[in-house]
């Protein structure tokens, strides 16, 4: 028999979730039938959809959310003991995993991809479902051409600071905002971005028509409400938004307003779609592949704001949706 712990959520949230919002369980696990593996957890993420989906779920319930581990044990040939997977059972030290289960895309289980010798948690991070985010959901909605000027929100965080760079990697001219002064100045001095702001600090109209006098031709936005308003009426004819999340509005209680959109969206014929990265499962390893090159080859940094200890866990999840991280927020356990 095998000790494992789990949280579970307890409470509906109500703004920033609290600590006693979850509990920690810990309880036995059977052994497994055919068709399992028993796998034990060496890497958890937090993301910010943990919060955003939340409301979807029934309580109590298991915290979901992505890991990389070892399989342990397995009744299932595609999985031998020993082999690294990556699958979405959340914040637990040990799970059981039947992926013949799997309905969507969060319930698939796949095998860790080769990272070439870098750090294996980069499978919940760069080379991972944010990785995949950043690569799809940039180039296949926003369409960059060379010498195009690009705006990220979240720049700092797991997929902003991919998309930033990729639009480097791509010859754009990129802009990016987030909450601090020292993420700032990592975007611009080590990233590469040609200039970045504190959103919490700048008039950001201003701060975009100094930086982008001709406009904007793509914005990946990471977060929404008002700021996200101000740079679609800086944006030029034919411009294209991917919409990629909401973070400004996750712990909201009250739904937030921002400025009207409809006129720029007319007058400039822009183009808006909204996504979620599993609409390109399939093609993740396409993805994943591409992203391996670039970290190995020194063209994209994949930092990472690592927690350690099971224990952590909410604490690097509060974390994170407070921008304490920089780059991809994961926890070793
Ligand atoms: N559509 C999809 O399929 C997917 C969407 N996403 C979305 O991408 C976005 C980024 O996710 P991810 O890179 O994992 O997370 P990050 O690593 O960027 O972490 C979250 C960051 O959000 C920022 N933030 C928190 N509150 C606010 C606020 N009120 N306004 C602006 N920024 C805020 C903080 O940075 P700061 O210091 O800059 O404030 C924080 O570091 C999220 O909206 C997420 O939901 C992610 C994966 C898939
Ligand atoms: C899969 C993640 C989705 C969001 C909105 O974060």
């Amino acid at each position: 028999m095998v000790k494992a712990r789990k949280y579970v959520v307890k409470n509906r949230f109500q703004g920033i979730p609290k600590r006693d919002d979850f509990e920690i369980v810990e309880y036995e696990l059977p052994p497994i039938k055919n068709g399992e593996i028993l796998v034990k957890v060496e890497w958890v993420s937090v993301d910010p959809y943990l919060r955003a989906y939340h409301s979807n779920y029934t309580l109590p319930y298991d915290q979901f959310g992505y890991q990389v581990g070892i399989v342990e044990d397995s009744k299932d040939p595609r999985y031998p003991v020993g082999a690294k997977v990556v699958a979405h059972k959340g914040w637990c030290d040990y799970c059981i995993i039947n992926s013949a289960n799997a309905t969507d895309f969060f319930s698939k289980v796949y095998k860790l991809p080769n990272l070439k010798g870098l750090s294996q948690s980069l499978g919940v991070g760069a080379v991972g479902m944010p990785g995949a985010t950043a690569y799809f959901g940039f180039l296949n909605l926003c369409k960059p051409k060379a010498g195009e000027t690009v705006v990220v929100t979240g720049a700092a965080g797991a997929v902003g600071s991919l998309v930033g760079q990729i639009a480097k990697i791509k010859g754009c001219r990129v802009i990016g905002f987030a909450g601090s002064d020292d993420k700032v100045k990592w975007l611009e001095q080590d990233l590469g971005f040609d200039k970045a702001f504190n959103y919490k600090t700048v008039d950001v109209t201003s701060a975009l028509k100094s930086a982008a006098p001709n406009g904007v031709d793509c914005y990946f936005d990471n977060v929404g409400g008002e700021i996200s308003s101000l740079i679609i009426n800086q944006m030029n004819d034919f411009g294209r938004v991917s919409v990629c999340g909401s973070i400004s509005s996750y712990n909201d209680v009250n739904n937030p307003t921002a400025t009207i959109l409809q006129p720029a969206l007319i007058g400039k014929q822009i183009r808006v779609e909204g996504f979620i990265v599993g609409r390109w499962y399939d093609n993740w390893s396409e993805a994943f592949g591409e992203l391996t090159k670039w970290i190995k080859n020194g063209q994209l940094k994949a930092r990472e704001h690592v927690t350690e200890g099971f224990e952590n866990i909410y604490d690097a999840f509060i974390g994170m949706l407070q921008g304490e991280n920089v780059g991809k927020a994961v926890i070793k356990i």
